[in-house]
């Protein structure tokens, strides 16, 4: 009964439907405003505001790129941040639970978001196992990936070590341990230890609902911003470290012509924000009806924003430090190399000046001499900051390769060592708490024989998490944690949102949303947001979903391995077993939206021929069917389209009733 009461008022009513949701009534509420938007900063703001977006700045034109972001930021990340955050708050229900009141029809793309969600909470729990591995070996001095350990002789380096470097060892083979390439592997049995602490950590946060972690939040969603400013500070102090931002910030306006640094952009608004996720759904559902949510997704957006900006300063500052620090040591190396050439008479007529030379002057010496002297011949190379800051900096290795480097070179660095692990983890923590409350919220308010046993639910879906999440912390599960990163959180958060726009904007009608959100905030919001909603964003969307789509048609996929041997990361193809998950990926996350859809249109055709349309019906008066039926309370929810949905059999014992002159039932029926 519940249940047909949302799905009427969803599809008759236009009214504001405050009393109809019986459930609302015992809904938490969040302790505060300021746990409120913690929550959403938390969520919002996680690891990829920390290593994915230096990292596409840095690749796609610096400065422009910031631009780029910003505007995409405006066209589709508030527009649908606001969306997801007004259909939460005034619908209050998660994510199934919103799409299912517009439409039962639409109910998909709830359980899309929630597969998405879930997908994304797999993996991210793995990266934040890695951040306690890294944080539990950072106390001890020197740090485990200062120096290449010994071979058992004491004489030799490990050669994996030796022809690579001390941090990039410690990753791959003391950290992960990983293996050539992606398929079945043993344990890696400390990780899975690791694992195992971030689902007890993740789960002790979640266990009492918003009730618990809305007080998490306090120290989960400010702490990081500490630790990035002090970096920033002890990072500014550092030689090389204003280079490195220079060069970071220095605008390649010619990016703007390329499609697929808009896709990376549109795509990094999708995920910084979790547009799609269901999570923004999920906790703003626990907001009071009057919340002002626009003022919410402005802030949230704009908080979100100024923190990739703060972090990619950050990373900036200590890689070019890092960068002037190694360019330094080169120059010393090859100005030694120089000496001795010239000594024995090999190079002559080089007029270096050598004494109280700077990095930079050498390099312009280099570029000069080199063409006419070749000096790459005898191993001299030029020691540009450039290159060396061009060095993959993505992902991963951009937190566990070059910034642990930086910091051994850093005073005190266990200290910065345990500061930064820290942050890290509580960055992924509060943003996991998000994930999984975009996951259980949804399927509490749906599955309503879930409710009583809330906290039990909470639990086994931790422990689900886990078992599963062994897949990611076997020796090759880094490389099914880049698949799951570079597919599952991409191309279907992309139809997710696509879905939701048009549901909003079309199914439900723009002008028939901005009504609501009119009656909850007391003002309407500006028409520019029906546009948008309407035509902008969608338009938007689909482009971007066309240039995804054309992107995986084209370019096989790959993935980096480390190959042992080498001692050197490659760029391999998946194999076809491999192929497959990445597709079924992609496809699982979506197929919920079809299924759903067809699944409701055949049970209405099933209804539609087990009960016949009755007259015409208005909800809010009541029923006025034809003479031969007066219609009851309970008819009201058969009340769909504007007509009276009868079962046959009823009518049948009715119309007997009537016929019998049942004075005393039609005076029931009536009142
Ligand atoms: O940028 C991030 O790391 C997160 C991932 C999950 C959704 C919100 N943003
Ligand atoms: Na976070």
């Amino acid at each position: 009964m519940e249940k047909s009461l949302n799905e009427l008022e969803g599809s008759v009513a236009g009214e504001s439907s405050r009393d109809l949701l019986p459930e609302t009534a015992h809904r938490p509420t969040w302790g505060s405003k300021v746990q409120y938007i913690l929550a959403q900063v938390g969520f919002s703001v996680g690891l990829g505001n920390v290593w994915r977006f230096p990292y596409l700045c840095h690749q796609n034109g610096g400065g422009a790129f910031l631009l780029l972001y910003f505007v995409l930021l405006l066209v589709i990340g508030i527009p649908l941040f606001f969306l997801e955050l007004a259909a939460g708050q005034s619908i209050r229900q998660g994510s199934i639970g919103v799409w299912k009141h517009i439409s039962p029809r639409l109910a998909g793309i709830g359980f899309a978001s929630c597969v998405v969600c879930s997908f994304v909470a797999l993996y991210y729990n793995v990266i934040i196992g890695w951040s306690l591995f890294y944080m539990f070996s950072s106390f001890q001095y020197p740090l485990p990936w200062e120096n290449c350990p010994a071979l058992a002789n004491q004489t030799q380096k490990e050669p994996e070590c030796a022809k690579s470097s001390a941090t990039t060892y410690f990753w791959y083979r003391k950290a992960l341990d990983v293996t050539d390439s992606i398929g079945a592997s043993e344990m890696n049995w400390p990780m899975t230890g690791c694992l195992i602490f971030a689902w007890v950590l993740v789960c002790g946060g979640m266990i009492k609902g918003i009730k618990s972690s809305g007080k998490v939040m306090y120290f989960s969603s400010i702490f990081p911003y500490i630790v990035l400013v002090s970096f920033l500070i002890r990072g500014l102090l550092l030689d090389g470290a204003l280079d490195g931002i220079q060069i970071m910030f220095t605008p390649k306006l010619e990016i703007w012509g390329d499609i697929q640094v808009w896709r990376q952009a549109a795509t990094q608004v999708f995920f910084a924000l979790g547009l799609g996720f269901g999570s923004v759904i999920a906790y703003s559902s626990y907001n009071d009806r009057e919340n002002n949510c626009h003022f919410d997704a402005i802030l949230v957006s704009f908080i979100n924003f100024m923190t990739s900006i703060l972090a990619t300063l950050v990373v900036f500052a200590v890689l070019g430090f890092r960068a002037n620090d190694i360019t330094k040591q080169c120059f010393l190396g090859n100005q030694e190399k120089i000496r001795g050439l010239i000594a024995d008479s090999t190079l002559q007529a080089l007029t270096l000046p050598f004494d109280n030379i700077t990095v930079a002057e050498y390099s312009n010496w280099y570029t000069t001499v080199d063409a006419e002297a070749n000096l790459t011949q005898y191993g001299i190379t030029n020691c540009r900051v450039e290159d060396e800051m061009n060095k993959g900096v993505e992902g991963t290795g951009l937190a566990f390769i070059a910034f642990t480097e930086a910091m051994t070179r850093f005073p005190a660095s266990p200290f910065w060592s345990i500061l930064f692990f820290l942050m890290l983890l509580n960055l992924g923590l509060s943003t996991m708490f998000g994930n999984m409350q975009g996951i259980i919220t949804p399927l509490l308010d749906n599955f309503t024989c879930l409710r009583k046993r809330k906290t039990i639910f909470t639990i086994l879906c931790c422990i689900s998490g886990l078992l599963i999440g062994f897949v990611f912390v076997q020796r090759s599960g880094s490389y099914f944690v880049s698949m799951f990163d570079d597919y599952s959180a991409t191309l279907p958060l992309i139809i997710v949102v696509i879905f939701e726009n048009v549901a909003v904007a079309w199914v439900y009608g723009a002008d028939r949303f901005m009504d609501d959100i009119e009656k909850m905030l007391g003002y309407r919001p500006w028409r520019l947001y029906k546009y948008m909603w309407q035509y902008i964003s969608i338009l938007a969307m689909i482009g971007l979903l066309l240039a995804s789509l054309i992107r995986m048609c084209i370019a096989h996929p790959t993935y980096q391995a480390w190959n042992m041997e080498k001692a050197a990361e490659e760029k391999l193809e998946y194999p076809p077993w491999a192929l497959a998950t990445l597709i079924s990926l992609i496809v699982v996350a979506s197929l919920p939206i079809p299924v759903v859809f067809l699944k409701q249109i055949l049970q209405d055709r099933l209804q539609s021929l087990r009960t016949k349309s009755y007259g015409q019906c208005e909800y809010s008066q009541g029923c006025t069917v034809d003479e031969v039926l007066e219609p009851t309370e309970e008819d009201i929810p058969r009340c769909l389209n504007g007509y009276l949905h009868v079962e046959m059999e009823d009518l049948a014992e009715r119309g007997k009733l009537l016929s019998d002159g049942d004075e005393e039932n039609n005076d029931n029926v009536t009142s």
